[in-house]
């Protein structure tokens, strides 16, 4: 049932002291005009300043600079505004013909003009950000080694393990970082806010990707900078290079990492320890973001250093945190409670486990229920079918509280009683649920029987296909709305145009992590917390939840979540949640953010934190000998 206008919870955070505006969120550059940006000193010129992406501008040297930096030999003479060069790089990107291409020419960019790279991002994200990450991420990385042209990111390969450190070193004096950043801190230490890991082995839902998954880690790195205004010269994107159990890839002669079947145990284990360690040690003020690491291992290093130090795993913790806040926005758009859900999560991997903790967690702080009793809320379906208890030493220590009592499944009207495998239908069937999540790679594996199956039981069936890339998609959207006559509230993992449907039009909330971590980063990264911490990573779910659109008074059809492309704007309001709960918990170090947020600094949280972000603009240069 629709909920009436009266009957919808007021726009007001929990976690905000006041209440938010959802028309705040325009797709404005934030502030970008009313900053003050301190030159960058450097003794780079000529061509040298050119090959230098951190500070080319390429036509957009002023008169000055050429002069000054000796640059009037190597640039054609009218000097070119941002904007212009912006829509030329657009005209130029047009032409590439498909999205592979067209990725490969924003990498370019990229690696020749870092600002106007970020430029052109900010001006058409709605464009390129399936073109940047995903769907067109997946292909970028798959073909990294036949499209390479120069490296990005740091390459730490275990072969060269004994020289870690010095490689790891060497990119705190990388020439791009060392001009904007180191230069202006007072310790190398400082210079690096971010780390982006992956080690490939589960790259989206394509698998083990060998050092092709630098790419996600350089995409991912890019949606902290356009997501949450993160200095991209402050973050470090690394693969660690352990091997590839994918062997296509032994069989390219072009690819370019390290021919060996994927470490695995004692050695792995030592070589990932050994990296945070150093990491630690060389940027102590890094938070650590881990992604796409095979299943095992995501939890492996989750459990073992969220308590330590500021890291978190993105494809658990941030799938999790934006799945939560889709349906918080689901559920009070539609007048229900959490605790009266029934939820289905299909493929009990990574993102699954992280999504019914999360959820759980949610019912727990929210409704109250014990853990116990918030397990009993969830029905896990993976490979094998559902979880059930007998499989115990089968079931992963993730998956393990929520199996299901062998019990429960004898008096089910099963497809096959024979075989002790319960299968989607068979749950859906039996359960009636509430909310249908996927997470399983199986592409359309939510089809018109489990859809319409779903429907029969329950007004408004929340159906959240959230595999990636696009392909992956358990449903496409419009059959979704298509099977339930409009009645359901559908999220995907990759973007999806609207879809019209008896007159009205309905948009797709692209329920990605990338809609959260950006702000989680730059709140854990302003507050210098020690910790990343659950309640952390749930006051974010409440900033984002409360920004949704389907929550605003006579909205059919409307997003469960803001667009992905306002990001920028969402992440003030969530990193301002994320940073305020980091003070309250005593889990803040930064004393400048802890005075603000005490009321001490004159100044407000959200206008500190738009201040801290870095925009693509120019900024001045000055010559230093
Ligand atoms: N929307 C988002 O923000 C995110 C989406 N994802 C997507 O979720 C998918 C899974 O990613 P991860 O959890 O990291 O991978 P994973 O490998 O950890 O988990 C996938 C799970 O699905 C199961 N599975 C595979 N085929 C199945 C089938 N036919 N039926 C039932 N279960 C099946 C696997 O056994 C495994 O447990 C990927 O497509 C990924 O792109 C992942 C993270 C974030
Ligand atoms: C979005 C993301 O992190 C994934 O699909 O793996
Ligand atoms: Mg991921």
């Amino acid at each position: 049932m629709f909920a009436s206008r009266a009957a919808r919870p007021a726009l007001r955070c929990p976690i905000h002291s006041a209440p938010v505006s959802r028309r705040d969120l325009s797709r404005k550059v934030i502030l970008a005009e009313n900053k003050n940006y301190i030159p960058i000193r450097t003794n780079l010129k000529g061509s040298a300043l050119l090959n230098t992406p951190a500070l080319n501008k390429g036509a957009g040297f002023t008169r000055e600079e050429r002069a000054v930096f000796g640059l009037e030999g190597f640039l054609p003479y009218d000097v070119h505004s941002i904007e212009k060069q912006s829509w030329r790089a657009w005209n130029q990107l047009q032409k590439q013909p498909t999205t592979i291409l067209k990725h490969a020419f924003l990498a370019s960019l990229r690696d020749q003009n870092q600002v106007l790279f970020y430029r052109i991002m900010q001006d058409h994200l709605e464009e390129l950000l399936g073109i940047l990450y995903t769907p067109g991420a997946a292909e970028a990385v798959a073909n990294y080694s036949s499209l390479f042209r120069r490296p990005i990111g740091c390459f730490i390969s275990f072969p060269n393990q004994d020289g870690m450190r010095a490689q790891l070193e060497s990119h705190l004096h990388d020439i791009n970082r060392v001009a904007d950043v180191a230069y202006h801190c007072n310790d190398t230490k400082e210079a690096i806010d971010l780390v982006v890991v992956t080690d490939s082995e589960a790259i989206l839902g394509i698998g083990d990707q060998g050092v092709g998954g630098i790419t996600i880690s350089t995409s991912k790195s890019a949606l902290y900078t356009l997501g949450a205004g993160i200095n991209p010269n402050r973050i470090l994107p690394v693969v660690l290079d352990v091997g590839t159990d994918n062997h296509a890839l032994f069989a390219d002669p072009l690819y370019m990492g390290w021919k060996r079947t994927r470490l695995r145990g004692k050695n792995y284990e030592q070589f990932v320890d050994r990296f945070i360690t150093h990491c630690r040690e060389l940027f102590p003020n890094a938070i650590i973001h881990f992604e796409d690491f095979g299943l095992n291992n995501a939890y492996k290093f989750l459990e073992k250093y969220k308590d330590k130090i500021p890291m978190f795993n993105d494809d658990i913790q941030g799938t999790g945190a934006v799945a939560l806040a889709a349906l918080l926005a689901a559920i009070k758009a539609s007048g229900q409670k959490l605790e009266d859900q029934r939820i289905v999560i299909y493929g009990a991997g990574s993102a699954g486990m992280g999504i019914a903790a999360q959820v759980q967690d949610g019912l727990q702080l929210l409704s109250g229920l014990s853990r116990q009793e918030a397990a009993r809320r969830f029905w896990c379906v993976d490979r094998n079918g559902l979880l059930l208890e007998s499989q115990g030493n089968s079931l992963r220590h993730s998956q393990l509280e929520y199996a299901r009592p062998d019990e429960e499944i004898k008096t089910w009207d099963l497809e096959n009683p024979d075989i002790h495998q319960v299968n989607l239908m068979d749950v859906i069937r039996n359960v009636k649920p509430t909310v249908l999540i996927g997470t399983s790679t199986h592409t359309r594996a939510f089809n018109e029987e489990v859809v319409k199956e779903m429907a029969a039981h329950v007004d408004r069936p929340i159906i959240f296909p959230m595999s990636n890339p696009t392909a992956l998609c358990e449903v496409d959207p419009a059959d979704a709305l298509e099977w339930t006559d409009g009645k359901a509230f559908v999220a995907t993992g990759s973007p999806f145009n609207p879809v019209e449907l008896n007159g009205t039009e309905y948009s797709i909330a692209q329920t990605n992590n990338a809609l959260i971590y950006p702000a989680l980063g730059l709140g854990a990264i302003l507050a210098r917390s020690k910790t990343i911490s659950p309640s952390m990573l749930m006051a974010g779910v409440h900033a984002l939840s409360d920004l949704s659109p389907a929550l605003e008074d006579n909205a059919p059809g409307a997003s469960l979540l803001p667009d992905l492309a306002d990001v920028r704007n969402v992440s003030v309001s969530v990193a301002a949640a994320v940073v305020r709960q980091a003070v309250k918990d005593n889990n803040a170090q930064d004393p400048m953010t802890i005075k603000i947020v005490n009321g001490e600094a004159g100044h407000g949280l959200e206008d500190y934190i738009k201040s801290r972000m870095w925009d693509p603009v120019y900024r001045p240069l000055e010559l230093v000998d």
